[in-house]
C-alpha cells in the first residue's frame, strides 16, 4: 500500500487490514512516496518524517511493514518501479496494489499501467466522498481489480493538515503516536 502518507490515518489503516482479512493477504507493506506522481504539490513533511509515522502508526502490528524503497529512489515515484524492485527482492512473492476509489479511478492515467497491471492486482476500497467510476477502465486493469468495502472513514491527510494550521484537535483521527510525533516536531503548523 503506497501512499503519500502526510500524515498516515486511520483511513489508511483501516483499508489495509480490511484488504488483509477479505483478500487473505499475508501482510501489507506500506510504502512512503518519495515524489507522489499525479498530485499537484508535494508532500508538506520530508520523507524521514512520514516514514517514521508510519513506523508508529504499524507499531506491534505483526501483519504490517513499513518500507522506504520509494524514499531511498531519486525522482518520481512510479509504482511500477517499485514493484520491478519488489520483484526482484521477493522472486517468490505475489503483489496486490491497495487502493482507495479516488486512486481507483486515476488507474488508467498511472506510469506504464499495461505493463502494471501484468504484474500485480489492484484491489480497491470504498472511500467516503468517493464513487468508483468502473466503466470507465479497461478490462485489463478491471481484470485485475477487486472491490471490497471498508466502514467508511471520512478522513484525509489534507483535513487532518488543515486543522494542525488552524489550531484545532486531530485526536481520535490517527494513532496517538502519530498525533504525539506531530505535535512534539511542530509539523502542519503552517499551511
Ligand atoms: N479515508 C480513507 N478511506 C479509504 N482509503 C483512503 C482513505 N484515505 C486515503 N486512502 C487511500 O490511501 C492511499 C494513500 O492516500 P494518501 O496518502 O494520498 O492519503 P490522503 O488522505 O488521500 O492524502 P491527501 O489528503 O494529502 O491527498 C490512497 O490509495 C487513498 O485512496
Ligand atoms: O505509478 C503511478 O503513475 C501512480 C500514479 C498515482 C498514484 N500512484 C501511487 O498510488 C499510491 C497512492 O497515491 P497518493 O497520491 O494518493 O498518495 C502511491 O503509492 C502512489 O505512488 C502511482
Amino acid at each position: 500500500m503506497g501512499g503519500t502518507f502526510d500524515p498516515i490515518h486511520y483511513g489508511h489503516l483501516l483499508a489495509a487490514e480490511t484488504a488483509r482479512e477479505t483478500c487473505g493477504l499475508d501482510e501489507v507493506w506500506f510504502f512512503p512516496s518519495g515524489e507522489p506522481p499525479l498530485k499537484d504539490s508535494g508532500p508538506q513533511a520530508d520523507g524521514a518524517s512520514r516514514l517514521e509515522m508510519v513506523y508508529r502508526a504499524i507499531d506491534f502490528q505483526p501483519h504490517f511493514r513499513a518500507m522506504d524503497i520509494e524514499l531511498e529512489r531519486e525522482g518520481t515515484s512510479f509504482t511500477i518501479d517499485t514493484i520491478k524492485a519488489l520483484h526482484e527482492l521477493y522472486p517468490d512473492r505475489s503483489f496486490s496494489i491497495i487502493i482507495g476509489a479516488d486512486r481507483v479511478n486515476d488507474l488508467p492515467q498511472w506510469h506504464e499501467i499495461e505493463a502494471l497491471a501484468g504484474m500485480v492486482s489492484f484491489i480497491g476500497v470504498t472511500r467516503a466522498g468517493e464513487t468508483f467510476q468502473l466503466e470507465q477502465l479497461p478490462s485489463f486493469i478491471a481484470d485485475k481489480l477487486t472491490i471490497i468495502e471498508m466502514p467508511l472513514m471520512d478522513i484525509s491527510s489534507t483535513a487532518i493538515r488543515n486543522r494542525v494550521a488552524a489550531g484545532r484537535s486531530i485526536r481520535f483521527l490517527l494513532p496517538e503516536k502519530v498525533h504525539s510525533f506531530i505535535r512534539r516536531n511542530g509539523l502542519y503548523e503552517s499551511v
